[in-house]
């Protein structure tokens, strides 16, 4: 499988390279040459598989003849081991043909685990095989930032520094990241929002000198293999509620636009899905352009789902990719307008394509608070806040639901207590591995919102870029 960049103007590259070099040099997002396609039999024999099983079948394909079957096996079974559930991702049914998909079993409780416990050992494998030392630098609204802390420290082939924006994640998100003490783990509150040290980000990966200096690498899901491991659980969910004999429809509650993308790619690889339901809150600009073509970025506004307080969403590139039937040349064009205007129109086209994929909702903080407290009167189980955003926008958009709804669970209701207190009365607890978590020392760097001095303190942190041995 070879991958190409969504602008054109990068190299071709193989899942190994595109996996290490996170961001493609012209910008652009890697996206693999043609999507492999699973017969229905095949998908028809993942009933009863467990997750490590199916997520070989789905992922190897991806991954062509890059890495061997065997360390393949061992990698994904490895990552999933330490999940707190046998099921890894189960459903839980919360109302008639409503589910919730808990994606929040792993050691930071959100479904970011999911991805990044196999990335840190895609990314250790690949670099052991060249002999070689990354540089990872991560932005974060709260989980990203957590789950590639857990899964990256002690790593001898990589240093890893995360942006979080400081004073805009919850107190368990910092705390997940402040208080790990591993030697190449740098936590840094940058003076901004999320879309800020997205940006600062993407401005180092394009920088190219600086990026070849330190080796840079990426865990956001700008980076392929993150999407690769998101697309399994949509197959293990609709399989358990009947696919590929039924169909299934998924609400997801949108940030970046990597985990529902994933959906799409479950799609394209022949899952029955009825509709994809991007859900957002307050922070819009997905349920806008859906309604009227137009992308339009305007100021974060702050909310109890800390997590998809974003605004430009860097996964619709790869979407456009597709809805343009991948015509780089307009997607260098959409995004030149983005950089200069903030905005984009969608071409007559390429919107009826997404309109026929996806449909949106909003939340705002009223109707969130709102869903914690009935789902939790009505059927005795606690939504997080960003949970909550999905099932809301499962009630507006499919009232009837005749179709089997899955909402992604994306976060356990402990990594935001207050809010979920405030709308339930219920004060969750964290699970017995991070219940000292308030009392660990935190260690943190606060930087401004400026290129020059990020660079200046990734590179002075960065082994690759003092020449250290692999
Ligand atoms: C808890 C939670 N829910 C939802 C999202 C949105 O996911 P995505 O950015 O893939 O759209 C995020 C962040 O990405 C998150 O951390
Ligand atoms: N919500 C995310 C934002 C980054 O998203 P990613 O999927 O691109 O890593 C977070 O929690 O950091």
């Amino acid at each position: 499988m070879h991958y190409v960049s969504t602008r054109g103007e990068a190299p071709v590259l193989g899942f190994c390279d595109a996996l290490l070099a996170g961001l493609a040099r012209d910008g652009g997002l890697y996206v693999p040459q043609h999507w492999p396609v699973l017969s229905h039999a095949q998908i028809a024999s993942f009933a009863g598989k467990s997750y490590w099983q199916v997520a070989e079948a789905v992922i190897a394909p991806f991954v062509g003849d890059e890495i061997e079957p065997a360390p393949l096996r061992h990698m994904i079974q490895e990552a999933y081991a330490g999940f707190g559930h046998p099921a890894v991702v189960p459903l839980v049914q919360i109302g008639d043909n409503l589910f919730v998909q808990e994606l929040f079993h792993g050691p930071t409780l959100a479904f970011k685990d999911v991805a990044m416990q196999l990335l840190a050992r895609l990314m250790d494998h690949a670099l052991k095989a060249r002999n070689k030392r990354a540089t990872i630098v991560g932005a974060t609204s709260g989980d990203t930032g957590s789950a590639a802390i857990e899964a990256f420290r002690g790593l001898e082939q990589v240093d890893i520094v995360i942006l979080y924006p400081h004073g805009r994640v919850s107190e368990v998100q910092r705390r997940q990241m402040t208080t790990v003490d591993a030697p190449n783990v740098h936590a840094v509150a940058l003076e901004g929002n999320f879309d800020d040290c997205q940006a600062q980000l993407k401005a180092m990966f394009n920088h190219l000198e600086f990026r070849d200096e330190i080796g840079l690498s990426g865990v956001n899901s700008i980076n392929w293999a993150r999407i690769v491991a998101q697309i399994v659980y949509y197959f293990t969910a609709a399989v358990a509620l009947g696919a590929p004999h039924r169909k299934v429809s998924f609400s997801v509650p949108t940030g970046n636009f990597g985990d529902i993308f994933a959906g799409y790619v479950a799609k394209r690889m022949g899952l029955p899905i009825e509709r994809l339901l991007i859900a957002t809150n307050v922070n819009d600009i997905l349920a806008r352009t859906i309604a009227t073509g137009v992308y339009e970025a305007r100021g974060v506004k702050e909310t109890s789902s800390p997590s998809m307080d974003i605004q430009v969403s860097s996964n619709f590139e790869r979407l456009l990719f597709d809805a343009y039937r991948r015509d780089a040349g307009q997607i260098r064009r959409l995004m030149g307008n983005l950089a200069q205007s903030g905005a984009f129109e969608i071409d007559e086209g390429a919107y009826e394509a997404i309109r026929s994929e996806f449909d949106a909702e909003r939340a705002d903080e009223k109707e969130v608070a709102k869903t914690i407290g009935m789902i939790w009167r009505n059927a005795g189980y606690l939504l997080d806040p960003h949970t909550a955003v999905g099932v809301m926008a499962a009630w507006k958009a499919e009232p009837d639901r005749r179709v089997p709804m899955v909402v992604l669970g994306t976060a356990h209701p402990a990594k935001f207590p207050a809010a979920v207190k405030d709308a339930s009365g219920i004060e969750p607890k964290l699970p017995d591995a991070l219940a000292d978590l308030y009392e660990r020392p935190e260690r943190f760097t606060v930087l401004p919102n400026d290129l020059g001095v990020l660079e200046a303190f990734v590179r002075k942190h960065s082994r690759a870029a003092q020449g250290a041995a692999a």
